[in-house]
Order: C-alpha cells, then structure tokens, then sequence
C-alpha cells in the first residue's frame, strides 16, 4: 500500500505558470515585482529558502534582491534596512527571515516593515485582517498547505484537523486560515481545527481522531505512526539538514507512509510551495501598490 504522495514540487510549478502570466501582463504596464529579503546570519533552513527564491524570482520574470547581513548586525542597523527598503520603489515585497539571532527584536522590525510591502504577513495589521477574514497577505507557507489541500482535494470543510506548532508564522496563521468561513474565490476552510503544542496533553489523542495532520512542530520526530488513524492525510512543515546535507522534514518514521492515505515529501512538499506562494503576494503587493485590483 503506502500513502499518495503529495507533489508539492509539481504543484508549484503549475502555480508559477500562473504567477509568470500575471508578471507578463504587469511587464505591459512598465511594472517588474520585486522581492527583497533579509537574511541575518546563517540560519540553514533560511539558506536554503534564500537559494530557492532567488532561482523562482529568475523563472517568473520577478526581480530578486538578498540583503545578508552580519549575525552581529545591531538592531538599528536591521531597522535602517528595512527603512531602505520601504522606501525603494523597485522593491514590491520585503521578508525578514526568522529566526533572527537572540540580541534582535522580531516584532519590532515586523512592524518597521511597510504593511503593504509585508509579504509574510507578519505585522500586526496583516495578522489582524487574517483574523478578521479579510486577508491582505496570507503568510506563504500556510498558503502553500492550503493549497495543496485544494489541488489534491482532500476534504477541509468540516474535517477534523490537528495543527501541529502555534507559530506566528505557520500554525497560528495556518489554523485561522483552515477554520474560516472561506471569502469567495479563497483556499479551502470551514474545518474543525485543533491548535496542538509541546504541552498539549495526551496529543496522540488528539491526532488519532484528525483526518488531516498538519506537523509544523520545527522537531524532527514530532509525528510517529501510532499517532495518525489509517488513511489521515500528513503535511509536513518542517526543514531540518542532517549532517550529510541532506533535507528532512518533521517526520522521520518512516512507517507513517504505511499508515497515512496521503503525504507530503520533505524536500519536494511544502518547501516549493511556500517559495511559489511568496512569489504569488509580492505580485499582489506589487498590483496593491500600482492602484490595480489585487487578484
Ligand atoms: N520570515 C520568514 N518566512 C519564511 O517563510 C521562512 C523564514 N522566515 N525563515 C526560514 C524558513 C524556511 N523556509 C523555507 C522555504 C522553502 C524551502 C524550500 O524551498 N525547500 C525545498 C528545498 C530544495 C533544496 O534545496 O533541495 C524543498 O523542501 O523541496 C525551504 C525553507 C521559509 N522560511
């Protein structure tokens, strides 16, 4: 047996023939997005995002900016950056990569950055119109979950759903998104979300009794086999690079595929979908910014 894999290389391939029209059809009106993201340090799996979306950028037609920055870098040096960027007209989108190094405010150049420039959704005004159902910019990753649900049809709408991690970049957001009523022509909701965590008790319960998992823990062995009820769809969310080089994702046994009916791969899942997603809100941060609908 073993579960359908879910192709998130694939899917986000066919998503950036989309994206690619939009930017030709934006290319006539004289506007070339722009993505621009902070790096501070040498987080890995931020490393590793950096190198995919400058690659992506290049395929669409977008403009692609990296600003590396020294993992000493003060935090007014980090706030000048994103007052640089705010200001660049050439720059439709702005991401700061978390994690920042220990000594840096997250939140506070969250807010720095411009709300409609803020393509990870991260400050507080995009939050809140995500809690509001009324989305200026949904995180990239979420997005990317919500949309390989689509794409496969795996049934959310009244499904039981556990998300794994309460991060405000992924859990929170990803748990708002799945339990809302859906706005028309939106991704996928209406489910019965569980918001689980490290001090959720008996969480093996609350995952036997899910059809979908969702595992954004950011622990490798967060999810084994006895905790997903036969047939249960899994996405992975995590990013972890082992020793050898090689990328695994939250889930490392290897009998989950036995258990589960569907899964997403680490790499190859969930990864390129988020870079595509990025890609898919600076084009509407770009279209915001020129006056157009946003699509
Ligand atoms: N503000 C912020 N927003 C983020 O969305 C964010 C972040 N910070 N910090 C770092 C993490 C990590 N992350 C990844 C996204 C895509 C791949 C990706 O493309 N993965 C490919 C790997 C391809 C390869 O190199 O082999 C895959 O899974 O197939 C990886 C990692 C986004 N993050």
């Amino acid at each position: 047996m073993g579960a359908t894999t879910i192709d998130g290389k694939a899917t986000a391939a066919a998503e950036r023939e989309r994206i690619a029209t939009e930017v030709t059809a934006l290319g006539e009106h004289g506007i070339v997005p722009g993505l621009a993201a902070v790096l501070v340090g040498d987080d890995p799996a931020s490393e590793v995002y950096v190198r995919q979306k400058e690659r992506m950028c290049e395929r669409v037609g977008m403009r692609s900016l990296g600003e590396r920055l020294d993992a000493e870098v003060s935090q007014s040096e980090l706030l000048e950056v994103v007052d640089r960027l705010n200001a660049d007209p050439a720059v439709s989108g702005i991401i700061v990569q978390m994690p920042l190094p220990d000594h840096l405010d997250e939140v506070e150049a969250q807010e720095r950055t411009d709300p409609t420039k803020d393509v990870d959704g991260l400050h507080p005004e995009n939050a809140g119109r995500l809690m509001r159902g009324d989305p200026r910019f949904v995180p990239a990753t979420p997005l990317g979950c919500a949309v390989l649900l689509a794409t496969y049809e795996i049934a959310v709408s009244g499904a039981n759903i556990v998300v794994l991690g309460r991060s405000q970049l992924v859990g929170r957001p990803l748990a708002t998104l799945l339990s809302a009523k859906p706005s028309p022509g939106g991704p996928v909701g209406n489910a019965t979300v569980t918001v689980c965590h490290t001090r959720t008790r008996d969480l093996a319960a609350h995952t036997r009794a899910a059809d979908v998992i969702v595992v954004a823990a950011g622990v490798a062995g967060a999810l084994t086999a006895d905790m997903v009820s036969p047939g249960a769809t899994v996405i992975d969310v995590g990013i972890h690079r082992a020793e050898d080089g090689s990328l695994h994702g939250d889930v490392t046994d290897p009998t989950v595929e036995e258990v589960a009916g569907a899964l997403t791969p680490v790499p190859g899942g969930v990864g390129p979908m988020t870079v595509t997603m990025l890609l898919e809100n600076t084009v509407r941060a770009a279209r915001i910014q020129a006056g157009l609908p946003a699509v």
